[in-house]
């Protein structure tokens, strides 16, 4: 049943706060002594009409039963209260905030806010170093900076409308190409809803997009900031804190391919499927997840010793039908060029093990070049940017451990002879899902059209893949792409928001039973695979 939810009284927040680790240290006591209090304070990260210095209006209080901080304010006003459905996302429609019990929701009430408290929270705590690395000029750039995003987590808490994005002095630069296409969007999107879009009355992964696009607003309005990135830090750290799992992977990678001569088919087939599933799980190493749930997170203990015991997370596998596409083309192109596509999410672990599995399909001749796409800005916390891509590769290669510099050595050979390239379209980054790519980008439609396989890696790749619409969980993969099929494709993807589609009669509702949170921790993955019957009738 639906109906419509009371407006809120109060804005929740989260103890991450511009005050952080103080905060959080002055509300333990109070916690763990079971208190509730009230504290008058300015909540920096929560400007109200930027008057917050001058007169301090949020009440915060701790709840003991969760620790959580709770904030209300006389003054807090939402510019539009939002009309909320006290329900799930219907079947068959896109999935928006304004489903209350939906992941969308929750991501638009707590996580974003949470990004970017943490956001402001880095800026403030690195001034100084950022300073010293950009120059003088830094600090009032940064303050600028910190006041767009402050503005845009007030848009985001008081329900605002969005707005059309700024374009360059130059209108005909990329920026300003890129804002255009931003702006169209938005006037389509003001003619579908009837009205101009609000964060809650939206459709998700444009508002979650959007985001993210006025975060890179707020760098490249900067004189020396422009191509600064808040999550660049968080992302390598990530990454450190993964290297005795990496280095176990790279060793095994590298002796499967000096091993190459002796290993059968079969074994062949097995070692791709492997592969596969250490990039599957890679994506639960998710800076966006721990930004907004809190912690951070890193790979622990052996990649490859823990595959067998998740197998039975996999809800779909479509690991058979990903190999059969890609062994089909080597079979009728013994001496044409295989290109396999990879569609990148996250820097870090994940990139880690995509970059093992690109040196295995080339070592194996599976693929005879390999092309990343990577996001042209800082993107959903943790997707992968150039810089990203160049830092991992230089990383392992200076490594004191002998495998990874070995391992980044290969991977380095493979860029500079061109076997691997980076590509930043920026369709990626754009508002729109899968299913517009023909009409919107034709040229990037073609090219994928080009390859032999494209793997998506995922949640967000997955829900552009189907529309971001909440299909019934036993539509088939087919349907569910509204005729994007380029070329052969495999999405490996844990499980982070609302969309799972492929299922099995009944599968959904008993894994609901055991786990009513399946769709949201990442605990699970599916391997959605399709073939396009035609990809090896054509070059490249
Ligand atoms: O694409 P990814 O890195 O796997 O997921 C990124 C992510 O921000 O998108 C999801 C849906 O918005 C979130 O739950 C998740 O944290």
């Amino acid at each position: 049943m639906q109906s419509h939810s009371k407006p809120p009284t109060h804005i929740r927040g989260s103890i991450a706060t511009e005050a952080g680790s103080k905060m959080t240290s002055r509300l333990t006591p109070a916690i763990l002594g079971g208190l509730t209090f009230l504290l008058l304070l300015c909540f920096d990260g929560l400007l109200i009409d930027n008057n917050c210095v001058a007169a301090p209006s949020l009440i915060a209080h701790v709840s003991n039963e969760t620790g959580e901080v709770f904030l209300s304010s006389p003054n807090l006003k939402l510019e539009h209260e939002p009309e909320l459905l006290d329900t799930v996302i219907p079947f068959g429609v896109q999935s928006s905030p304004k489903y209350k019990r939906s992941l969308a929701y929750h991501e638009v009430r707590y996580g974003l806010p949470r990004i970017l408290t943490r956001v402001i929270d880095s800026l403030v705590n690195d001034r100084e170093e950022i300073v010293q690395n950009y120059g003088q000029s830094a600090g009032k750039d940064l303050d600028q900076a910190l006041s767009s995003i402050r503005n845009l987590k007030n848009e985001i808490l008081t329900n605002a409308e969005l707005k059309p994005l700024r374009f360059s002095p130059n209108e005909n630069d990329t920026w300003s190409n890129e804002v255009r296409v931003w702006n169209n969007y938005l006037v389509e999107r003001t003619k579908i809803e009837g009205v101009i879009p609000r964060f809650y009355s939206t459709i998700y992964v444009y508002l979650k997009c959007y985001v993210f696009r006025r975060i890179a607003e707020a760098f490249h309005f900067t004189e020396t900031l422009k191509f600064y990135d808040p999550f660049a830090k968080q992302k390598r750290r990530a990454f450190e804190d993964s290297t005795a799992s990496a280095i176990a992977v790279a060793a095994h990678t590298l002796q499967e391919i000096d091993r190459i001569p002796e290993v059968s088919s079969a074994n062949e087939k097995q070692q791709f499927i492997k592969h596969l599933k250490l990039g599957l799980w890679g994506n639960r190493v998710d800076q966006a997840m721990s930004f907004s749930h809190g912690a951070a997170v890193g790979q622990t203990g052996n990649p490859l010793e823990l595959l067998s015991g998740l197998d039975k997370n996999i809800l779909i596998d479509g690991t058979d039908l990903a190999w059969n596409a890609l062994a089909n083309c080597r079979a009728k192109k013994p001496n044409g060029t295989i290109t396999v596509d990879i569609v990148l999410d996250n820097a870090g672990y994940e990139l880690f093990t995509d970059l093992s599995l690109s040196a295995f399909l080339i070592a194996r001749n599976l693929a005879d070049r390999i092309r990343f796409y990577v996001k042209r800005i800082p993107w959903f916390v943790s997707d992968v940017t150039t810089r990203d891509f160049q830092w991992i590769i230089q990383h392992m290669k200076n490594s004191s451990n002998p495998d990874l510099s070995r391992f980044g050595e290969l991977l380095k050979g493979h860029a500079e002879t061109g076997v691997f390239s980076i590509l930043d379209e920026p369709f990626w980054t754009s508002p729109f899902v899968f299913s517009e790519m023909p009409q919107k980008d034709p040229a990037l439609y073609a090219k994928l059209s080009e390859a032999s396989l494209v793997i998506f890696k995922g949640d967000l790749n997955y829900i552009k893949l189907f529309g971001d619409i909440n299909w019934e969980h036993t539509t088939s993969i087919l349907q569910a792409i509204r005729g994007f099929l380029p070329t052969n494709f495999v999405s490996l993807r844990t499980l982070k928001s609302d969309v799972c589609v492929g299922l099995k009669p009944n599968q959904a509702e008993s894994i609901a039973i055991v786990d009513p949170k399946w769709l949201g921790t990442a605990k699970y993955g599916v391997i959605t695979a399709a073939a396009n019957n035609q990809t090896c009738s054509r070059a490249g």
